[in-house]
């Protein structure tokens, strides 16, 4: 695991988007694994703004989310779906062939589930996966407990995740129960992963998933078995971690 200690999140945003444009010129078809949630948002800012700047061909890059929440449809506003439309499709200029993200109004989620994992099979799997990660350690919404082994799947969302991601909808009570997540053994598949932290709220779940013990209370913890993992994080979020270990920009 290689870990580098940014000043700020514009730091993190900038070293971030500069992995996925050396990922997208090394190869024009990759398949970019994406999340949402505010840690990414100036990574996608930075990103789209080079891709313009130095006329990169765009055109064969194929996306595929991490998650959406059980119950809204695309059109919804809280929707991860119209989060990534808003942050990253649009500006981009990506067509809707393009990209990828489970679908929160299937009639049948677990179904659904099943073919969002067959799907990213058929693409031939992820080549860079960008991760942010909650204040409990989950990573997309494999909540703690998670299986190692599991693949996309519906599940349940903890009462920690609903109210910390309350803060993007009108009422506690908006905020859905279930989500369509990919799993732990769908993110361990991709070829190389950048994980995102920034900020106090964070220095937990980074602490344990770069220094505790690997288990599923830790779902992160998991990333330290992966040959290619690439943590970006900032002073705060890397407060406990030992000095030998962080590289610094
Ligand atoms: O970047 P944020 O908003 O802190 O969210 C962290 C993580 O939580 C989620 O938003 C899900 O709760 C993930 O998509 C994200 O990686």
């Amino acid at each position: 695991m290689n870990i580098i200690q940014v000043n700020d999140t514009e730091e993190m945003s900038s070293i971030a988007a500069e992995k996925m444009i050396d990922c997208l010129k090394e190869k024009p078809h990759a398949v970019f694994g994406l999340a949402t949630g505010s840690t990414p948002e100036g990574t996608y800012r930075t990103f789209i703004e080079q891709v313009h700047e130095r006329k990169l061909d765009i055109t064969k890059l194929t996306t595929i989310n991490l998650d959406e929440y059980v119950g809204l449809a695309p059109s919804h506003p809280m929707s991860y779906h119209a989060y990534m439309k808003q942050h990253f499709f649009t500006p981009l200029g990506l067509e809707p062939s393009q990209t990828n993200l489970p679908r929160g109004d299937a009639p049948d989620p677990e179904e659904e589930a099943q073919r969002y994992e067959a799907l990213i099979q058929q693409v031939g799997g992820i080549d860079f996966q960008l991760l942010g990660i909650g204040e409990n350690g989950h990573i997309a919404f494999n909540e703690p407990g998670t299986p190692f082994q599991s693949r996309t799947q519906v599940v349940r969302l903890t009462a920690n995740t609903r109210e910390v991601n309350s803060r993007f909808f009108d009422k506690k009570e908006d905020v859905p129960t279930h989500a369509l997540t990919m799993g732990l053994a769908t993110i361990m598949e991709a070829r190389s992963i950048v994980l995102l932290a920034n900020g106090e709220r964070k220095r937990e779940a980074i602490t344990r998933c770069i220094e505790g013990e690997i288990n599923e209370e830790a779902p992160a913890s998991i990333l330290r078995n992966h040959a290619h993992v690439t943590v970006i994080a900032d002073k705060e979020a890397l407060r406990d971690i030992s000095e030998e270990k962080i590289q610094k920009v």
